[in-house]
């Protein structure tokens, strides 16, 4: 029997195709009453590891478990975890309708659970429609629709979002955090921060198969010091005047600029005034999240360029982001290829052979002196707050409902393009 927690576990998953590493050594959590992101730029393994939770793909090493027990021992999956991997399949010429009813029949659900799911994603209009004249919007709906037929307790949509306008991705994200708030669990996955940042409570990050984050975007955001950059006329009397202003997170750009992390233009202006030091350019710079995910992820594939300031470091690779400010944050867990320890000589690019090391790389899969994979069990750091779990007090707290159906637009569209 399952444990009805709702919890997904993944531990130690790892999947090889042939000389392809598409998922190395995975491990995280989803905890029930929360929306967890999870996220990665394309080909980063995030298909694949769904595939894997939804026992379509076979792991080469590790596992995973949903209720505490493997897909294939769920009995009954369908009232358990809905899924959607891509909104397609859809019988051209039948009606949304009686697809869901075929489905319906299939998961020993009544009928009428149809027209209860078409109302639930805002296609109660459109059932008697062929899914084959609905548009991309309106077939990740139906998509959606189908996987809500078990009413099930927990939900893994990969790219939800995808072809949905900005109406539908409102909708879509009223929907998944009303479904998360009566206690339930939902795993979405992205290459988009941006399209999931105000949906999701946790993401998981990863690149090359591999974790670069797992935890709260709000510590993520914390971690998003600015940094000030200025070009002095004499840099080093500015860092030794700092210094006895007690500002000692400054670094040497390659273009010649002080880097000082933790302080605001104005202190930087005032002490370089106050030193009689000129300053030929000052300005702040502010990391966005986005930027913060390009950077985690940056190093998927050899030869992309970094944003504008952020080159490869000194030796080459492409490695995190030096210098203060750009460690794993604080709360969340950082994985060591985000911050791995010194002496690490990186990740070699992506397509090298396993076990071939390119010079200055360690070779592909052979973990550094002092990197420690997470391993099953892996609990996130002691100061990592997730959030709330207890289904009870979140049923209290709100009333599950249905999100609210969007307005159709004039002329019968609906959100996405055909
Ligand atoms: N059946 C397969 N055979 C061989 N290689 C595969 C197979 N499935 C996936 N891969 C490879 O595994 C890697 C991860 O692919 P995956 O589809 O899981 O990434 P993704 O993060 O979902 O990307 P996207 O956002 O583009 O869908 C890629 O290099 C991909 O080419």
């Amino acid at each position: 029997m399952h444990d009805g927690s709702g919890r997904i576990v993944v531990q130690g998953l790892s999947k090889q195709f042939g000389p392809i590493i598409a998922v190395n050594n995975l491990s995280f959590t989803v905890e029930p009453g929360s929306v967890t992101g999870f996220l990665g730029p394309n080909g980063a393994g995030k298909t694949t590891t769904l595939r894997m939770l939804l026992g379509l793909v076979r792991p080469t090493a590790g596992g995973s478990t949903i209720n505490g027990l493997p897909f294939e021992q769920l009995g009954n999956p369908g009232r358990v975890v809905g899924a959607v991997l891509e909104a397609q399949g859809f019988h051209p010429t039948r009606t949304a309708r009686n697809h869901l009813r075929v489905y319906a029949t299939a998961m020993g659900v009544p009928d009428e659970r149809a027209d209860q799911v078409l109302a639930l994603v805002g296609l109660s209009e459109a059932g008697h429609r062929a899914a084959g004249s609905f548009s991309l919007g309106m077939k990740q709906r139906l998509a959606l629709a189908t996987a809500l037929l078990g009413d099930p307790q927990v939900l893994v949509l990969d790219e939800p979002a995808n072809g949905l306008d900005p109406e539908g991705i409102a909708w879509l994200r009223a929907f998944l955090q009303s479904f998360a708030r009566t206690g339930r669990t939902v795993l979405i996955s992205s290459h988009l921060l941006a399209e999931v940042e105000q949906t999701v409570d946790q993401v998981v990050i990863i690149s090359r198969g591999q974790t670069v984050y797992y935890g709260g975007l709000d510590y993520l955001r914390q971690s998003q010091q600015s940094r000030v950059l200025v070009q002095a006329a004499d840099p080093q009397a500015l860092v030794t005047k700092l210094q006895e202003a007690g500002v000692n997170a400054v670094e040497p750009t390659p273009d010649g600029r002080l880097a000082i992390t933790g302080v605001d233009r104005k202190t930087v202006a005032d002490t370089a005034m106050a030193a009689g030091i000129a300053l030929y350019d000052i300005q702040q710079e502010n990391v966005d999240l986005e930027q913060l995910f390009f950077r985690l992820t940056q190093g998927q594939y050899a030869g992309q360029q970094p944003p504008p300031g952020y080159g490869p470091p000194p030796g080459g690779g492409w490695g995190p982001p030096p210098g203060p400010g750009y460690g794993p944050p604080s709360g969340g867990y950082a994985a060591p290829t985000y911050a791995p320890p010194q002496g690490y000589p990186g990740t070699p690019p992506q397509g090298t052979p396993p076990g071939y090391a390119p010079p200055g790389y360690a070779p592909q899969g052979t973990p550094p002196q002092g990197y420690a994979a997470p391993q099953p069990g892996y609990a996130p750091p002691q100061d990592y707050v997730p959030p709330p779990v207890d289904p009870q007090q979140y049923q209290q707290q709100y009333q599950p409902q249905a999100a609210p159906p969007p307005e159709q637009p004039p002329g019968g569209g609906w959100g996405g393009n055909a």
